[in-house]
């Protein structure tokens, strides 16, 4: 596998693809500062008729907002890129014919590509993987668990529900890996064990695909990307992009919540809260860690797969930020039914000014919209309903509230403080921009917290490479 040690240019590029937005950043190589950050909402949510339970996202759509972030930094720097860093949103699968998942444009001096044969990107939010559904394929050999949005089991629902879906495509990857397969002009797609650890079937211990287990149950083996290490680069970009030279080094994709660690944990008693669509509460298990061989389906503590073989203990929830959101998005459609239009920013620096005035609430939010991984059944709820706090401080104090508490369930301080936590590091957009949650997280919290910025994973990704320089 090729390496860094001889890449000359003065910046790192890291780029984030998230579930909301795309985030770029230019990292100074020699200073390792950003000078330069730029980040566009997707809007690439698909909304789909047939079945309630699916999530899915136009890759078309997501490369558009990375294209308005790249075209959005300064040109000069972009030619003295040495390298490109590339994360994002884990756990879902995007499927492209390998000849020709894109297609190379040039116009006004820029060149970027647009996506050509590939599928919709089903998410981590996807749903359509009952618990009926995972206890009918089999059972994986490795320490995490298959859960609904996991790639291979979307695999396995296509080949039970719409096998000729599948035929359609040669190759698979996580939105991420896609981009850096086309930025490389790769023939099949490479991913790092973060990622495929990700996707279920995938032993970290090894490194290796639960191949067997797959071939046994007809699974489309060929579909699974080649496993390189974290770290590791994957190609060189086979063509000029945005002004950065061809043959540029482009990492193999990493996940985003294992950047946006590596962007702030400086020390062995920090622990991560990062909160962008999701959230995840993380700290670094001892180096001599090693997980054990099955899942527990029931622990809402995950081990996953960090760098030089080490792992992050990580209650991993998959309602964050987007809980926040879905608030946002209903009072919009409730005022839309008044026929008032007020902007989505506006609404959401009311509701944080209004809670900011209401400090305290007995107004009980269960914040668990998409359920979680140890209990995919639960919902969301509001409970004490009085009279008197109804206001929209007491129900989005109450919401925030949910949110953190909800995270100290699955990863009690207790437990925190027995591994060694002394402090935390809040992440990610979410968090950055909501004053109210980072209330919530102090009161909940006996650790201090510090804040990092809102493109921690970007940031993450271009520290990641050029540390390898
Ligand atoms: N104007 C805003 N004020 C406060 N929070 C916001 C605002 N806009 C979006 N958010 C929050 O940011 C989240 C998305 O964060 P982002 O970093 O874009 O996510 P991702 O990395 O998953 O793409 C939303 O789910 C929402 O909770
Ligand atoms: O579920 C996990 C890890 O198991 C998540 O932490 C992982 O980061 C996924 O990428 C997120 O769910 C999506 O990230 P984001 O878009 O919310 O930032």
């Amino acid at each position: 596998m090729a390496t860094l040690q001889s890449c000359t240019g003065d910046f790192v590029l890291g780029m984030d693809l998230g579930t909301t937005s795309v985030k770029v950043v230019l990292l100074e190589a020699q200073s390792n500062r950003v000078t330069d950050s730029r980040s566009f909402p997707t809007n690439s949510d698909i909304s789909c008729t047939t079945d309630t339970h699916a999530k899915e996202q136009d890759p078309a759509l997501i490369i558009a907002a990375l294209d308005q972030c790249m075209d959005a930094l300064p040109k000069d720097k972009l030619k003295k890129v040495k390298c490109i860093g590339v994360c994002g949103q884990m756990h879902g699968i995007v499927l492209w014919k390998s000849k020709s998942g894109c297609e190379w444009l040039g116009k006004d001096e820029i060149i970027r590509f647009i996506p050509k044969d590939v599928s919709q990107l089903i998410t981590w939010q996807d749903g359509r993987c009952s618990a009926d559904f995972l206890s009918s394929i089999p059972k994986p050999d490795s320490h995490l668990s298959v859960a609904t949005g996991f790639g291979c089991a979307t695999i396995f629902w296509y080949m039970k529900h719409r096998p000729e879906f599948l035929s359609d495509f040669s190759d698979a990857g996580t939105i991420q890996d896609y981009v850096v397969s086309m930025l490389g002009g790769l023939d099949k797609c490479v991913m790092t064990g973060q990622n495929a650890a990700s996707w279920g079937y995938f032993n970290t211990t090894t490194n290796q695909w639960n191949t067997q287990i797959l071939k046994d149950a007809g699974f489309p083996v060929h579909l699974l990307p080649v496993v390189v290490e974290s770290g590791a680069v994957a190609g060189y970009t086979s063509s000029e992009w945005y002004g950065i030279p061809a043959h540029t080094p482009v990492g193999a994709a990493l996940g985003d919540f294992q950047c946006s660690v590596y962007s702030c944990m400086t020390d062995k008693g920090d622990a991560v809260l990062n909160m962008s669509t999701s959230a995840q509460l993380t700290f670094g298990m001892p180096a001599e860690f090693s997980p054990p061989s099955s899942p527990d389906t029931l622990c809402p503590v995950a081990y996953f797969p960090y760098l030089h073989g080490s792992y992050l203990a990580v209650a991993a929830s998959l309602n964050g930020g987007n809980v926040m959101a879905t608030f946002v998005r209903m009072l919009d459609s409730w005022m839309k039914e008044f026929a008032l239009e007020v902007n989505k920013s506006r609404i959401y620096s009311q509701l944080i000014q209004s809670a900011l005035a209401q400090p305290n609430t007995d107004l009980t939010v269960t914040p668990t919209l998409l359920g979680e991984r140890h209990d995919p059944t639960t919902s969301a709820s509001v409970s004490q309903i009085s009279p008197s706090n109804l206001s929209l401080g007491h129900m989005t104090r109450a919401v925030c509230r949910g949110i953190i508490e909800n995270l100290a369930t699955m990863m009690p301080p207790q437990s925190m403080q027995a591994a060694g936590v002394r402090c935390i590091i809040g992440s990610g957009s979410a968090l950055s921009c909501n004053p109210v949650l980072q209330q919530e997280v102090e009161r909940v919290f006996p650790f201090p917290v510090v804040y990092g910025k809102d493109v921690d994973s970007a940031v993450g990704v271009a520290m990641v490479f050029n540390d390898q320089t």
